[in-house]
């Protein structure tokens, strides 16, 4: 079973145009949740344009499934989910002015800092994953730093899905295949959406979970917020 996360960044990203509380944060991810989502993901970014740290302690308050917080392992950042801790993190590289995540860790390069931070994040209890490229060798240097899960970075995948998208999945089935030799947990995310969902569902082995948000957020402009979770919920065949 393929668990779904719906990242509810692009609600914040829309509260914070006009400065008030609508649409509110806290209660679209209730809502999530009642319609099916079986966890909410949250990318808190150093200058909050979109989910707030505030955002993330409220949500600490209410959410019943799995919470998993994303972003770059700053000071700030390692204090918050040192201070909530959700039931996932994942850390992902992300450059201070990136517009969105763009590439996983190198593991091998940053294996010291990466062992001591999941070390200090599973000393808490919170389960960690590691934001990785489709490269076995990442996933095996995942491995060794002691993560729990990695998610492998879907951008490539949905960028080249349309032309030919038995190339498009490839490496991230061999990426998958060394994650369940080695006894990783696999979760994915970045672009999917429910024109490439299934076919990567179907391929990948061992898919625990997908965190999706900028299409389901942008399908349920036109199919609503419940039917959108129920059609991304049946392309993951539940
Ligand atoms: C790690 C990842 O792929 C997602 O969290 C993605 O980066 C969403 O972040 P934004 O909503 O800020 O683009
Ligand atoms: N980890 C990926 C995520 O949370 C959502 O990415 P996207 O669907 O907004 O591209």
């Amino acid at each position: 079973m393929t668990r779904l996360s719906v990242n509810i960044n692009k609600i914040a990203t829309l509260r914070n145009s006009r400065g008030g509380n609508n649409p509110n944060v806290v209660n679209v991810a209730l809502d999530c949740e009642r319609f099916g989502a079986q966890g909410i993901t949250v990318h808190p970014r150093p200058d909050e344009r979109h989910i707030r740290y505030q955002d993330v302690l409220d949500l600490k308050e209410v959410v019943t499934t799995e919470f998993n917080i994303e972003g770059n392992p700053d000071a700030r950042f390692i204090e918050l989910v040192s201070r909530v801790r959700p039931e996932q993190v994942t850390l992902v590289p992300d450059a201070v002015d990136a517009i969105t995540s763009n590439a996983g860790w190198d593991t091998l390069t940053h294996r010291a800092h990466l062992t001591d931070l999941v070390k200090r994040f599973k000393d808490l209890g919170i389960r960690v994953s590691i934001f990785v490229d489709a490269d076995e060798r990442m996933v095996e240097g995942a491995k060794e730093v002691g993560t729990d899960r990695i998610e492998l970075y879907t951008e490539p995948y949905a960028t080249h899905y349309p032309d030919d998208r038995a190339a498009a999945v490839a490496p991230f089935v061999k990426a998958a295949q060394v994650a369940n030799q080695l006894g990783l947990g696999l979760n994915a995310g970045h672009d999917l959406s429910l024109e490439n969902l299934r076919y990567f569902q179907q391929s990948v082995p061992g898919l625990l979970e997908v965190s999706i948000g900028h299409a389901l957020i942008s399908d349920a402009l036109y199919f609503g917020l419940e039917n959108t979770i129920q059609l991304y919920l049946k392309q993951l065949g539940e």
